[in-house]
């Protein structure tokens, strides 16, 4: 055979004679040791972050209905607000409802564990952190996250409610982002629960007196969030208002 008649074949590649490459990809691939700096570049984090939402879809998408809940993670077992979150995530499991949390220590921990107690699917979804930490020993399921917004968007599109118990900064930001999607129209099945009239009441006044007052947020944006103390009311108003949303949508449709 002539080199011009010679062919190689690379995937759905074809080089001829003179134009076939003197190593294989595969060759290539396991061979070269170049420059580093590419990982830390743009183009192969948005690689990282595609991978990130395909493990997480892969995870998740078999889940039964689910809740995601959100409260401190420097809640300490065996304190009054530790003990609520054991109760949610228990009331939950015994309505059938998976239970998705960050994965992290304290008002996290104790949801994941009322969850476990009563055979319910535990949740977590961690995130990595400047320090060392590992996921609850309460998650039957978990992923560690890299990136904040891909975590996000699991807590929403694998759940049919969000719960908010006590917590920080952290849990405020959920709060709000989640109040903010049902209010933008982004979801539209969302019941979001604040348990403890205690630790939200404050705020809910504070959303009245300064948002509602002066014209930030329209009267009806105060029936985006419900509070309740009881965890069992947590369930009943969230089944109330998936019913609302169904009757609604029938209406519409
Ligand atoms: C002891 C310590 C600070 C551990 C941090 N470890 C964490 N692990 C997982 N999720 C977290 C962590 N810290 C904050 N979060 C996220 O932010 C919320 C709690 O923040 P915070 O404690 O309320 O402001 C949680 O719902 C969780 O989604």
């Amino acid at each position: 055979m002539t080199e011009e008649e010679q062919i190689r074949r690379a995937g759905p590649l074809t080089y001829r004679g003179r134009a076939i490459p003197t190593t294989t990809t595969d060759q290539r691939l396991l061979d070269r040791r170049g420059p580093t700096d590419w990982v830390h570049t743009d183009p192969w984090r948005v690689l990282r972050i595609q991978s990130e939402f395909v493990e997480g879809f892969g995870l998740l998408s078999e889940l039964p209905s689910a809740v995601s809940v959100f409260g401190s993670a420097r809640i300490e077992p065996g304190t009054r607000y530790y003990n609520l979150g054991v109760e949610v995530g228990r009331k939950l499991a015994e309505a059938g409802y998976a239970t998705i949390t960050g994965g992290g220590p304290g008002m996290m921990e104790a949801a994941n564990k009322g969850a476990q107690e009563r055979d319910g699917r535990s949740v977590g979804l961690g995130i990595e952190l400047p320090f060392e930490q590992s996921l609850n020993p309460y998650v039957d399921v978990g992923m560690t996250f890299r990136y904040f917004f891909v975590r996000k968007t699991m807590f929403v599109k694998y759940a049919q409610a969000f719960v908010v118990l006590p917590g920080g900064f952290g849990t405020l930001d959920e709060l709000f982002e989640a109040i903010t999607l049902v209010q933008t129209r982004k979801v539209t099945r969302f019941p979001v629960v604040l348990v403890g009239s205690d630790f939200w009441g404050g705020l809910r006044d504070w959303i009245e007196g300064a948002l509602l007052e002066n014209g930030l947020i329209k009267s009806e944006d105060m029936d985006l969030v419900q509070q309740v103390d009881d965890p069992a009311e947590v369930v009943e108003l969230i089944r109330r208002v998936h019913k609302d949303l169904e009757r609604k949508n029938g209406q519409d449709s």
